[in-house]
């Protein structure tokens, strides 16, 4: 026997170090810090402060020196924090094997694979390691990643398989003769880890963003140095104003944040079994509008049990649950003999065994031959074992949809009846084959999983070189009828993806009347619902998109090529499309799908590495939690946009005034009253926004796709609640000059006025950000509906918040060096009032578009569908 003991491998493993590639050397952690610091924002500060420094304005110099050493700190740990959270998921990922260790096969982490060890590796797998083949059936692999070669390799005993290739069919057993660091695609990774990924959408839309706002921040800036300047300001003024302006609207932290963001999404979604494999899917899963899920494993358990046989002398029904080999028989003695021989062959024709566990009897390999295998011990105790006497094995399929195998000059098959079915004509009398497709339908009616079994006796001597030329004239034994149970969790799933208002398809490889009795009993489609087959699809791309673009249609019979057309099509219809898959050649359809979802318990290591999410416990419902996450993290994203926007509305528009005032209406707020605020009084809420947890609500509105930052966020925040708090932060400010006797065009107040006004504007601002983030907790309905406690974060930030504003106001040196003193009570009732004067003109705004939303709501009801 092949393969080493567990001494030896355990051995082994310690001198050859474990199957993984060569970490690429991480970039140290000072160049990462560094890089913090001179990119392109951080080096304009650089200059402003130097600049300031020059100018003689030390304070300032120090404030934009504090500005970019925070922000340089806070980026780099949020960066940190995301890589780490990345670095997890991956660890998470399941990459196992099956190799031979004491002469038996068990399933190892790929890691511990050492030189010298057996693997079985079937269609699907990926090769865990450089190995050399012993022992192959039917087998070719998968090249194209290290060759461009995109036509699958047939390889033979003696033939060299490369670590990272993927068996596109049959099977094989290899012997490893390389690994981790050793292997060829180490060599080639050493050379393609240099090339960056292209950035994705969401990347390139806050790129975007950052641009626009840091453009936007230098126009400004330089707009009102020129202003100034033409004022008659001096030009030490004038420069302290554009610097002022610039960084305050700089959007420096905002890439982190969201990146952040999205790590945590992708954290909760783990905490939920399911697992993305880059952070960018978070996003997109929240913008999903249709999902094509396949049915055995996904909307069932893949629990299967034989309980039906059909045999040409009569039905037996098959009483036992799950794997148990145990079970009682009801039918007469000459279908109880027919359905032994049926049950024998079956198995034989099948790799998947029951194993006794200490929970009871499981399955191992395909779970459905493990079910095969269950029946041939119900039905006689177990049959005598034929794998050493197999010659020849073609294996399954999802084209031929069928396995047949040679055992002593015998061919038994089994596979979907639609193909075994026509290949008895001739061996197979025609009332048995009439008969059988009645059975057929009756069978796959009740919601069963059908094959049908069969055999031929070869001419002695005959050793068929492919499978047609034995898989003829074929006697039928019969038809099994297998039931795999629903899993419970089914239905709520999908009448949350309905609320969701995204649609749902089946696109099964199994028979149209099996696949619909189950699509009806989880309540995916009504009785005459849409039932489709794979060689039945209308050829135009659009008349099948129209077909396909309904909730509840079921795709029947679908091979991997016309998947990959259900998923084009749908796409072309505008939907955001996750699909799921298992199977060997499911990759193309899940690349394509914009969110390809793979199984982690069950599918394939080629389906797992296509996809963007993986289901660690292959369950339909987790795709529906998994997009509530996606939504959810988007909304935060655009939760502390809004807060950060909607302060630098308040911070520029004592500028604007003051400019187009020509200098004569005093600055309300100095350029280091508006450091502060961004740095310390903002900054926590906004991350506390960041991670909000996902609404109640999250789930009972269609899906958008939308721009991070657009019209609507856009007009909430310069429509209203920017304005709004603008307009307190001035009034506040005019009315204090105004008690203490300042009128316009009378000069400049005296200095202390000026503080306790300027003071007024700054109290005012922190204030109504209080109430703002408090605001920002949802787009739609005010804060008193949410609960106040459900953000406890939340609280804590607010409270360090005021904490902060205290500081500022209170302690001398502080408050001096920002040129403001406590407010005094008229201010003080102004700041106080700026909170319900806020709230209440989000609560309007939040009204009116409501009300907005329900007409546009109506009309689209009332009008043609
Ligand atoms: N191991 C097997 N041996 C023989 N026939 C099989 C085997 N597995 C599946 N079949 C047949 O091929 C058909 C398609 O199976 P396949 O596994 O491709 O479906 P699928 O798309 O995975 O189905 P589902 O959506 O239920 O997961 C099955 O309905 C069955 O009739």
């Amino acid at each position: 026997m092949l393969g080493l003991s567990t001494d030896q491998a355990r051995e082994q493993l310690v001198r050859q170090g474990p199957n993984l590639l060569p970490r690429v050397r991480p970039v140290p952690r000072w160049r990462r810090v560094a890089a913090e610091f001179t990119h392109f924002f951080a080096l304009m500060l650089w200059v402003a402060a130097a600049l300031a420094f020059v100018a003689g304005m030390p304070e300032l110099g120090v404030a934009v020196l504090v500005v970019v050493v925070v922000n340089g700190l806070f980026s780099y740990a949020q960066e940190a924090r995301a890589e780490h959270a990345a670095a997890t998921l991956r660890a998470l990922l399941p990459s196992q094997v099956l190799a031979v260790r004491d002469g038996r096969p068990v399933k190892i982490h790929v890691s511990e694979l050492v030189a010298g060890d057996a693997v079985l590796l079937a269609a699907g797998d990926r090769v865990p390691a450089d190995v050399r083949f012993v022992r192959t059936n039917s087998c070719t692999v998968d090249e194209s990643m290290l060759s461009g070669e995109s036509e699958p390799v047939a390889k033979g005993p003696e033939d060299t398989g490369f670590g990272g290739t993927f068996l596109a069919n049959g099977d094989a057993e290899a012997l490893v003769i390389a690994t981790g660091g050793r292997t060829r695609l180490a060599d080639i990774a050493a050379l393609t880890t240099q090339t960056k990924p292209p950035p994705s959408p969401l990347n390139r839309e806050l790129r975007r963003i950052v641009r626009v706002i840091a453009l936007v921040a230098l126009a400004l800036g330089g707009l009102f140095f020129l202003v100034s300047l033409l004022t008659g300001t001096s030009w030490r003024d004038a420069f302290l104003f554009a610097i002022g302006v610039s960084v305050a609207l700089i959007p420096e932290g905002l890439l982190p944040t969201v990146t952040l963001s999205l790590a945590m999404g992708a954290q909760r979604m783990a905490g939920r079994n399911a697992l993305v494999r880059h952070l960018q899917a978070v996003e997109t899963l929240g913008s999903t509008t249709f999902i094509c899920t396949d049915k055995t494993g996904t909307l069932t358990q893949n629990r299967m049990s034989a309980v039906e046989l059909w045999t040409p002398q009569g039905s037996v029904a098959v009483e036992g649950t799950g794997y148990e080999p145990m079970a009682e028989l009801d039918g007469s003695p000459a279908a109880v003999a027919a359905g032994r021989r049926l049950a024998r062959a079956a198995r034989a024709a099948s790799r998947g065994r029951i194993v006794q566990r200490e929970q009871g009897w499981a399955a191992e390999g395909d779970p459905m031959e493990a079910a095969l295998d269950a029946l041939a011990h119900r039905m006689s105790g177990g049959a005598a074992p034929v794998e050493e006497r197999v010659s020849v094995r073609w294996a399954f399929d999802a084209v031929r949809r069928r396995e047949s195998v040679v055992v002593d000059g015998e061919l038994l098959l089994k596979g979907a009846p639609e193909g075994v079915l026509p290949l008895c004509a001739d061996g197979t009398d025609e009332a048995g084959i009439e008969d059988a497709h009645r059975a057929l339908a009756d069978l796959a009616a009740r919601g069963l999983r059908v094959l049908a079994v069969a055999r031929r006796g070869l001419p002695p001597g005959a050793v068929p070189e492919r499978p047609e030329e034995a898989e003829a004239r074929l006697e039928l034994l019969g038809l099994v009828g297998l039931h795999d149970p629903p899993r419970p969790s089914v239905p709520e799933a999908l009448a949350k993806a309905r609320g969701a208002g995204i649609k749902v398809a089946m696109v099964t490889g199994d028979h149209p009347a099996t696949a619909a009795a189950i699509a009806r009993e989880i309540g995916l489609q009504e009785p005459g619902g849409l039932v489709l087959e794979g060689h039945g699809l209308p050829a135009d791309d659009q008349v099948l998109g129209a077909l396909l673009d309904r909730d509840g249609v079921v795709v029947s019979r679908v091979s991997p090529e016309q998947k990959l057309r259900v998923a084009r099509c749908l796409q072309q219809r505008g939907h955001v499309l996750a699909m799921t898959g298992d199977g060997v050649n499911d990759g193309p359809a899940l690349q394509e799908a914009d969110i390809g979802v793979a199984m982690g318990a069950s599918g394939t290591d080629v389906a797992r590495e296509a996809a963007d999410l993986v289901l660690l416990d292959d369950d339909f419902a987790t795709i529906i939690t998994a997009v509530e996450q996606g939504r959810a993290t988007y909304a935060n994203i655009r939760r502390f946009l809004t807060y950060h926007l909607t302060d630098n509305v308040a911070e520029l528009t004592p500028f604007v005034i003051w400019a187009l005032s020509g200098g004569s209406f005093p600055l309300a707020l100095g350029v280091l009253q508006i450091l502060f605020l961004d740095i310390g009084t903002d900054l926590l809420p906004a991350l506390a926004l960041g991670s909000e947890p996902p609404g109640k609500r999250v789930l009972n509105r269609p899906p958008e796709r939308r721009h991070l930052m657009d019209g609507a966020l856009m007009r909430r925040v310069f429509g209203v609640l920017g304005p709004v708090e603008a307009l307190f932060e001035m009034a506040g400010f005019t009315m204090l000059l105004w008690l203490a006797g300042w009128r316009p065009g009378g000069g400049l107040p005296g200095p202390e006025v000026l503080a306790a006004a300027s003071g007024t504007a700054f109290t005012v601002v922190v204030l109504a950000q209080l109430a703002n983030a408090f605001a920002c907790r949802s787009e739609t309905v005010p804060p008193w509906q949410l609960g106040w406690r459900s953000n406890p974060l939340l609280l804590w930030a607010v409270g360090a918040e005021l904490l902060a504003l205290a500081a500022f106001l209170f302690v001398e040196p502080i408050a001096r060096m920002l040129g403001q003193a406590p407010p005094t009570l008229p201010g003080l009732l102004v700041a106080l009032l700026a909170i319900p004067g806020l709230l209440a003109a989000d609560y309007a705004y939040k009204s009116v578009r409501h009300r907005r939303s329900a007409a546009a709501g109506r009309q689209a009801a009332a009008g043609p569908r």
